[in-house]
């Protein structure tokens, strides 16, 4: 018998739970412990029906172990999961994994391959045979596999065959579902159809779905929410939007894009730098800060006898560097500078085509609203 989330029963009006839908799926300071090291510190996270959550981070940071206590292949040490406001699993209470309705789809998924399709897609299915074939029809169609439907899964291609694994996944209706990776199997333009596809259909199911990956592409075009995760914990989380333009430090905004990192130390709330001041509010006078740009914020401008643009407000003073390498990406080109004040490399990346010779000399400004100051750390 599941357990009401006390949160929901205790110490809220009548009117405020009116007001509150319940998340699909919440998680409250997941805990697990391998040797000596938290791999999962102390992790919290709500998502609602409908709405995609990616746990974005580095390799080892603790995301499947995250994934696994959920589904409930894993036990945590500490912390609670609640599925539509009620208690699936602590310490003490646990529903085993196959009640939990929670779908689960990895890169390794594996189609029996002895089943035609169908049988594949009805396999976990309940009820009669008639409703089983109308379920195993409507998913086939969403996903443009109706004529795949009496054929086994050799004769299907990769990108076909993760389809079908995903309607597998999807066909009892799991009001959650658990993706690790799923897509990194597949070559890019493949992935990128099948990604758009496979949200389409988690939407139109009203899924509420986490997606483990360590793409940031994956999650900026798949999540509504990004939960950033390093080290065990879950360091930053908000909109893909929020996550990339006000990032929690100078590591956030890598794991997003190149940077060009410049270091200053403050004074008087400026730091000053070879590209001009920078205001540092809230700084100790003397304390390191770094103001962290992305390639594509910075302003290139040619060299006149010598001379760069003149200082402005918006983009600050400009310092002059020589382009060391340039290359053409696609929509766009890198260009990489060795800068004239102390020899240390930018990377600047310009839309279309943009391929100066080695050894030209450009002025480089920094704009001043898409640059990010935080205290220096290492
Ligand atoms: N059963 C286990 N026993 C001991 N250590 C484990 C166990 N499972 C995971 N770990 C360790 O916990 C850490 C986190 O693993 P986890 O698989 O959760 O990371 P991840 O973020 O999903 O990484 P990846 O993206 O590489 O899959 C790793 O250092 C891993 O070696």
């Amino acid at each position: 018998m599941a357990r009401k989330n006390p949160m929901e029963t205790i110490g809220h009006s009548r009117e405020a739970k009116v007001s509150t839908p319940t998340p699909r799926l919440e998680i409250r300071n997941l805990r697990r412990r391998f040797g000596d090291r938290d791999v999962v510190d102390d992790v919290s996270l709500t998502i609602m029906p409908g709405h995609v959550t990616c746990l974005l981070g580095p390799s080892g940071c603790g995301k499947s172990t995250t994934l696994r206590m959920i589904a409930g292949v894993e036990m945590q040490d500490s912390g609670e999961i609640y599925v539509d406001g009620d208690l699936v699993c602590d310490t003490v209470f646990r529903i085993p994994p196959e009640r939990r309705h929670i779908g689960l789809m990895f890169q390794d998924f594996a189609l029996f391959p002895h089943m035609s399709v169908a049988d594949n897609v009805a396999f976990g299915l309940k009820g009669s045979k008639d409703e089983k074939r109308t379920r195993v029809e409507e998913l086939l169609r969403k996903v443009g596999l109706y004529r795949a439907i009496d054929e086994f899964p050799h004769v299907l291609s990769g990108g076909e065959q993760q389809r079908i694994a995903l309607v597998r996944a999807l066909a009892p209706r799991p009001r959650i579902m658990l993706m690790d990776e799923p897509f990194s199997g597949l070559d890019n333009r493949l992935r990128d159809d099948i990604r758009d596809e496979t949200l389409s259909v988690l939407k139109e199911e009203d899924t509420a779905v986490l997606l483990v990956t360590h793409e940031p592409e994956e999650a900026m075009r798949m999540a509504d929410e990004i939960a950033l995760m390093r080290d065990g914990r879950i360091v930053q989380q908000g909109a893909p939007y929020n996550i990339y333009n006000a990032p929690l430090d100078k590591a956030a905004v890598s794991f997003f894009s190149d940077i060009n990192a410049i270091r200053g130390k403050s004074q008087g709330a400026l730091t000053d730098t070879p590209f001009g001041h920078f205001l540092t509010p809230g700084v100790a006078d003397g304390a390191e800060v770094d103001i962290v740009v992305r390639p594509q914020h910075l302003k290139l401008d040619f060299d006149r006898a010598g001379k760069g643009p003149l200082p402005t407000m918006t983009d600050g003073t400009a310092a002059r560097g020589v382009v060391e390498r340039a290359r053409f990406m696609g929509n766009e080109s890198l260009v990489e500078f060795r800068m004239d004040y102390d020899g240390s490399i930018m990377k600047a990346i310009v839309p279309n085509v943009f391929l100066p010779s080695v050894g030209t000399p450009l002025w480089l400004t920094i704009r001043r609203d898409r640059c990010f100051v935080f205290p220096a750390k290492d």
